[in-house]
C-alpha cells in the first residue's frame, strides 16, 4: 500500500494552528492567531490576542470607540506579540503564521526578534499607516511577506 497522498501542506498546518489560536480570543471583533515554527518545522509557540495576565477580561474595556482609556486600544495584547513573549526558544531564523497582518509595533517585535518569514491570511488593515509602516520596516530589514489566501485554506479543512 502507498502512502496517503492528500495531507495538508505545512503552511496550511501552521495557518490552521494560527487559526484556531485565534479562536480562543475574547475580542468581539478581531480575532487574531499566530503560530511561531523553527526552520525544522518545529511549533516554537503560538498566541492570540488578549488582555495583559492578570488583567480580568471580564473588567477591561472592548469597544473600538470613544475615550481612549474606555477602547481595548490601549491594554489588548496581539497574538504576534504574545507569540513572542511566549516563547523560550531563540526565534532567530523562524517564521511567523498569523491570521491578521503585523501592526507596526508587532512588526517591530517580529523584526527585532530575528524571525525571518511572515505569512498571513488576512491584510484588512492594509490602507492604514500602520501597516504601511510595517510592511516598509519589514521590507528594509528583509523580513519576507507572503499572503495565503483564506479560500485556500478553508477548502484544505476535512468535511
Ligand atoms: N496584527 C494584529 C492586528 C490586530 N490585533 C488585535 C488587536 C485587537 O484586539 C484586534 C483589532 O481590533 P479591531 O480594530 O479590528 O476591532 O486585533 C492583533 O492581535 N494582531
Ligand atoms: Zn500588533
Amino acid at each position: 500500500m502507498k502512502k496517503r497522498m492528500n495531507y495538508i501542506s505545512w503552511d496550511d498546518y501552521f495557518l490552521g494552528i494560527a487559526e484556531l489560536s485565534a479562536a480562543r480570543s475574547k475580542d468581539p471583533n478581531t480575532q487574531v492567531g499566530a503560530c511561531i515554527v523553527s526552520e525544522e518545522n518545529k511549533i516554537l509557540s503560538v498566541g492570540y490576542n488578549g488582555m495583559p495576565a492578570g488583567c480580568n477580561d471580564d473588567e477591561m474595556p472592548w469597544g473600538r470607540e470613544g475615550d481612549f482609556l474606555d477602547t481595548k486600544y490601549p491594554f489588548v495584547c496581539h497574538a504576534e506579540l504574545n507569540a513572542i513573549l511566549n516563547s523560550n526558544h531563540d526565534l532567530k531564523g523562524s517564521r511567523i503564521y498569523v491570521s491578521l497582518f503585523p501592526c507596526n509595533e508587532c512588526a517591530k517585535a517580529i523584526i527585532q526578534s530575528g524571525i525571518k518569514e511572515v505569512i498571513y491570511t488576512c491584510d484588512k488593515y492594509a490602507d492604514t499607516d500602520g501597516t504601511k509602516a510595517s510592511k516598509m520596516m519589514f521590507k528594509m530589514a528583509g523580513v519576507k511577506t507572503r499572503q495565503i489566501k483564506q479560500e485556500h485554506f478553508v477548502k484544505i479543512l476535512p468535511m
